[in-house]
């Protein structure tokens, strides 16, 4: 080949979409390493900091979502997607792709849309068991559609589909941290039970309520955790347990940056049923109480959460139940190694070895054809 292959991967808005990119990237970048890999954003989301954070260049649009219930505001929301496209164009020619990637999110909508409109092949990774908005339009342009569930030929072209679960980073897999280590690294004592509580990208109010609300039987649990707030329930998080006094047994953060230790310090999982969470959990066999947030669309968290619930492979507690079940069950459950055991072999089997490493394959597949038309 002449030149190196050039990828653009557009999306982000959570970490959901946004660490599943950066493990396609990585993929690509084993089986082609001098790929040029660039990533277009959302100005002001995550991905602008946590893209770097993994070593790519990104470039933001000013795209915004649309707000279903102020409907004037969304005029200047109109005006942002507008001057988002035409910012997409100038990237996409300046760049010359060869294929474009888009995990969803609103910086994928206008990326995907001027990519395809020029004649670049487009593939999308879609991670839930309902397809999101971007997606579903992107998808009759797409020349492919990877998927991380059954089913999804209801919203997409069955011929497009490929099963390939969703990539999770390489950094969570292979790595040989002892559990003591990684205990250690969150200032706590490896001789004791481990909780990880995470709310997943953004933190979960609930979640955070109910620790927040259970100090105190944290405090004599005689189990310690490790409790992930989010960026925005941060400071609150740290009043209300510096009133409660000292918790060496509760290590309190906003977000948690190495999640490799922090799943190997935990016996025990509390977690929100994002996609990315779940795919994580599978392929490390950990034991979780899935508590689905209901503040997404179709619900689709609860679906993520039933289908591993009825294979036995985690347990549930319903958000609205959170107050009064959560930490007594994760309390009662972190000390039945029985439980966990069974808990931790049913999840394994629901794991996606390979998923990041496929979806690279696909990617070149579409820029190898689309080379050799244009003679690059
Ligand atoms: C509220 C919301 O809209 N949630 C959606 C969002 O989830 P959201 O981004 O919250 O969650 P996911 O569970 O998909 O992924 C979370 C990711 O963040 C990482 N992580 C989390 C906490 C932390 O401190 N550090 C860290 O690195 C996890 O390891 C995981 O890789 O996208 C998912 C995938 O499209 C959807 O299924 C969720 O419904």
């Amino acid at each position: 080949m002449k030149e190196s292959l050039r990828v653009i991967i557009s999306g982000g808005g959570t970490g959901g979409h946004i660490f599943p990119a950066v493990s396609i990237a990585n993929a690509i970048r084993l089986q082609h390493p001098d790929a040029k890999i660039l990533f277009v954003g959302a100005e002001g989301r995550m991905e602008m900091q946590r893209v770097p954070a993994a070593g790519y260049e990104i470039i933001g649009l000013p795209v915004a979502g649309f707000d279903r219930k102020h409907l004037l505001r969304n005029i200047s929301v109109l005006i942002k997607l507008m001057r988002s496209q035409l910012k997409a164009r100038r990237i996409v020619k300046a760049f010359q792709p060869d294929v474009a990637v888009g995990v969803g999110g609103y910086a994928s909508g206008p990326t995907l849309k001027v990519a395809g409109m020029m004649g670049i092949p487009t593939l999308i990774q879609e991670q839930n068991s309902y397809a999101g908005v971007t997606n579903k339009l992107l998808a009759k342009q797409a020349s492919k559609i990877c998927v991380a569930y059954e089913g999804m030929e209801r919203f997409f072209d069955k011929e497009k589909i490929i099963l390939t679960g969703n990539p999770v980073r390489q950094g969570l897999l292979q790595h040989n941290m002892s559990r003591e280590d990684a205990v250690r690294s969150f200032q706590l004592d490896p001789a004791k039970k481990t909780v990880l509580i995470i709310g997943g990208s953004l933190g979960a109010r609930t979640i955070n309520n109910c620790v927040m609300q259970g100090l105190d039987k944290i405090r004599q649990s005689g189990v310690q955790f490790i409790w992930q707030t989010g960026k925005i329930y941060i400071s609150e998080a740290r009043a209300a347990v510096s009133r409660a006094g000292e918790l060496p047994m509760l290590h309190t953060t906003d977000f948690i940056a190495d999640m490799a230790a922090a799943y190997r310090a935990a016996d025990l999982v509390i977690s929100r049923a994002g996609a990315g969470s779940i795919s994580e959990l599978c392929l490390l066999g950990k034991p979780v109480i899935l508590v689905p947030s209901p503040n997404v669309a179709e619900d689709h968290q609860t679906k993520n959460a039933l289908a591993l619930v009825n294979k036995e492979a985690a347990l549930y507690v319903k958000d609205a139940e959170a107050g009064v079940k959560l930490l007594d069950t994760a309390i009662a459950t972190v000390q039945q190694p029985d439980t966990l055991n069974k808990l931790s072999t049913n999840i394994a089997k629901l794991a996606f070895k390979d998923s990041a490493n496929v979806i690279a394959g696909e990617v070149w597949k579409l820029a190898a054809t689309y080379r050799k038309e244009h003679g690059r």
